[in-house]
């Protein structure tokens, strides 16, 4: 979806909304980096967000008195509870509130702002490059115009998609959580590169674009990756005798294990009981 927004503000300008603000920015969702506002604690991470142009300040308030479309909580999940409090002692109710933050339900957030309006999202970090994937949850008041508020901020900069709450963890665990699994694997792809006798940068470049082009054909074909890995398998040849290794060494599975572990942290986070854990969710 393509269009345009007046005014977003982030509250914490850490990694993720950094990536989102220059998402933003990069697909003129925004007229001008200006159009956008953070705040933060830390001093060096408001001096980054100035020198790309955005608006900072140290003031949660500023950003609530400035923000007219949406206003983006984007700290650590133990810290949404005080930047609550510092949203609710503005009266702006224009502004739709959007929370990032891993395993933040809605009820807590409702909770925090009572009246709000809200919205549960988890996104990547791929935003930054207009390729994340993000899925979003409404809170009870939500409304129409706010999903379309959501829909344009993150559509913009990459896939977006409604889920019911109870998904987002899982979510968590693979689209919010797997970059940092996949740079893990480009990096390991180019170390065995390099371990037969590439140079450091060939071997990176090589890795990320097979990453990238094998996914971009998962994604253009819609063919089961099964069905593509078999394509690439020559009878006795060398793929298949790389497939064997990874078989060897638990790639599916680790890569399995660590969906569900980051799913079952972020239950952790939203602090679902561990006997809902084991019981309800079979984590
Ligand atoms: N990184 C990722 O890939 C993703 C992260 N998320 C979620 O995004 C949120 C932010 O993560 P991330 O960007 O990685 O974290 P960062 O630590 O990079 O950024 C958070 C920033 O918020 C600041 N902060 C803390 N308390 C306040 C406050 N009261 N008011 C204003 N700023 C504050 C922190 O300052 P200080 O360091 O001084 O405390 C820090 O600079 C988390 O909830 C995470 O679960 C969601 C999807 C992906
Ligand atoms: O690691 C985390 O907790 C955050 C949430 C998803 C990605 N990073």
């Amino acid at each position: 979806m393509t269009a345009k927004v007046q005014s977003v503000g982030f509250i914490g300008a850490g990694m993720m909304a950094s990536a989102v603000m220059e998402g933003l920015v990069s697909k003129n969702v925004v007229d001008t980096p200006g159009s956008i506002i953070c705040s933060d604690l830390f001093k060096e991470a408001l001096e980054k967000a100035a020198e790309r142009g955005f608006k900072t300040t140290e003031l949660n308030r500023e950003v609530c008195e400035f923000a007219v479309d949406a206003i983006i909580i984007a700290v650590k999940p133990n810290a949404v509870q005080t930047v609550c409090r510092d949203i609710l002692a503005v009266e702006n109710k224009t502004a739709v509130i959007i929370s990032i933050a891993a395993g933040v339900t809605l009820e807590e957030l409702e909770r925090g702002l009572p009246g709000r309006r809200v919205v549960r999202i988890m996104p990547n970090t791929p935003c930054q490059v207009g390729e994340g994937a993000s899925c979003y949850s409404l809170g009870t008041l939500a409304n129409t115009q706010d999903r379309v508020i959501v829909e344009v901020l993150f559509g913009a900069v990459g896939l977006i998609r409604e889920v019911p709450e109870h998904l987002i963890n899982a979510v968590t665990g693979l689209s919010g959580s797997g970059p940092a699994y996949v740079f893990m694997f480009i990096e390991a792809l180019a170390d065995g590169g390099v371990r037969a006798g590439l140079t450091r940068a060939d071997a990176l470049k090589l890795a990320a674009q097979t990453v990238k082009g094998a996914a971009e054909m998962v994604l253009k074909t819609e063919t089961h990756p099964g069905v593509l890995k078999d394509q690439v398998c020559s009878p006795g040849g060398t793929t298949i005798a790389g497939c064997d290794e990874l078989e060897k060494g638990g790639f599916r599975s680790a890569t399995i294990q660590a969906v569900k572990a980051a799913t079952k942290r972020s239950m952790q986070l939203g602090h679902v009981a561990e006997t809902d854990i084991t019981n309800k969710y079979n984590l």
